[in-house]
């Protein structure tokens, strides 16, 4: 059913002249790690490749994990159901996914993941606008051969100053199926409440024509454990710019949620959530309250170093 409902896009770095090759040419930058991606599935095609990390860190023991829904769009501002349908974000989800970006600012990002659909990528381009590596985010485009050579970068200087960002249609959110494009409140009204809360919060009941959450889970958190952790594991921070629905499947797999815990979790729109990974296994930190806050570089002690470097770097 997903194969008919969803056009793959091959996502990936390679070939996108994202290069590992880069010199210790920074004073507080200074060490570079390089990493493999050595995936491919029907879909995907991240491998050979290698990027940059380009903070000082022990990446054996420690990474961050920023997971973040889009902020407000045009659908959500209408209250209508928009599942899969690619509405952009309206002034107010700018505004949310900006505010974002400042509370986030001080926490490494050296990869970005985000849905293929717009929403969730203007939101993580917008809240990078904010952040104090000044690092530039680079949609990789490895949907065809010429996509890959067309987008090749060939600087190794600009290569440097920037982070991929890699866009998966598993990361979508939930296919609302015939709901897409209709009103909550008048949906509500016609099939009566119980049962359009329970298409829209149980989690193996799907909605006509349309995904569990199950459903969802299966291929959010299957692209997860096959593409995010592993960039996790080798001491990579990433950001993951997504949807309420998958964004829940996942955290349902990072805090253990049962299937009933899952229905009550509720994320609201454009407000990061930070995961520390280290030893194998995940650590809420809640959500970040912003670089001024005191106490917040505290949460890991390569934080607070990156925090430092960054301190230092900065004029
Ligand atoms: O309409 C949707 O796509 C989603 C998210 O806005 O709605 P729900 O809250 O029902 O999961």
């Amino acid at each position: 059913m997903m194969a008919a409902t969803f056009k793959c896009q091959p996502t990936g770095l390679h070939g996108s002249g994202i290069d590992a090759s880069a010199p210790r040419s920074s004073r507080n930058f200074g060490r570079f790690y390089s990493m493999r991606f050595a995936c491919n599935t029907r879909c995907n095609t991240l491998r050979h490749v290698h990027t940059p990390l380009s903070i000082s860190q022990d990446s054996s023991t420690e990474s961050s994990l920023i997971l973040i829904r889009h902020g407000e769009s045009l659908w959500n501002e209408k209250n209508l159901f928009t599942g899969c349908c690619d509405v952009p974000l309206t002034q107010r989800g700018v505004e949310e996914a900006i505010e974002a970006g400042k509370r986030i600012s001080y926490i490494p990002v050296d990869m970005i993941f985000t849905s293929a659909l717009i929403r969730a990528q203007m939101t993580a381009m917008l809240a990078m606008t904010q952040h104090l590596q000044k690092k530039i985010p680079i949609i990789i485009h490895n949907e065809s051969e010429e996509a890959t050579t067309w987008t090749r970068v060939y600087s190794e200087k600009t290569t440097k100053q920037s982070i991929p960002v890699i866009t998966a249609w598993e990361l979508n959110e939930r296919m609302y199926g015939e709901l897409q494009g209709l009103n909550k409140q008048e949906t509500a009204e016609r099939y009566g409440k119980e049962k359009v809360h329970e298409w829209r919060r149980s989690f193996d009941i799907p909605p006509p024509k349309g995904e569990s959450l199950e459903m969802c889970s299966q291929r959010a958190v299957a692209y997860f454990k096959h593409f995010i952790e592993p960039q996790l594991k080798s001491g990579k921070h990433v950001m993951v710019a997504a949807h309420g629905n998958s964004l829940r499947s996942i955290i349902m797999y990072l805090d253990r949620l049962t299937s009933q815990e899952v229905t009550t979790l509720e994320l609201s729109t454009g407000v990061p959530l930070l995961y520390i990974y280290t030893e194998g296994k995940y650590m809420s930190r809640g959500s970040p309250v912003g670089p001024t806050e005191a106490g917040v570089y505290a949460y890991t002690q390569s934080l607070a170093v990156y925090r430092q470097q960054l301190d230092e770097m900065l004029p």
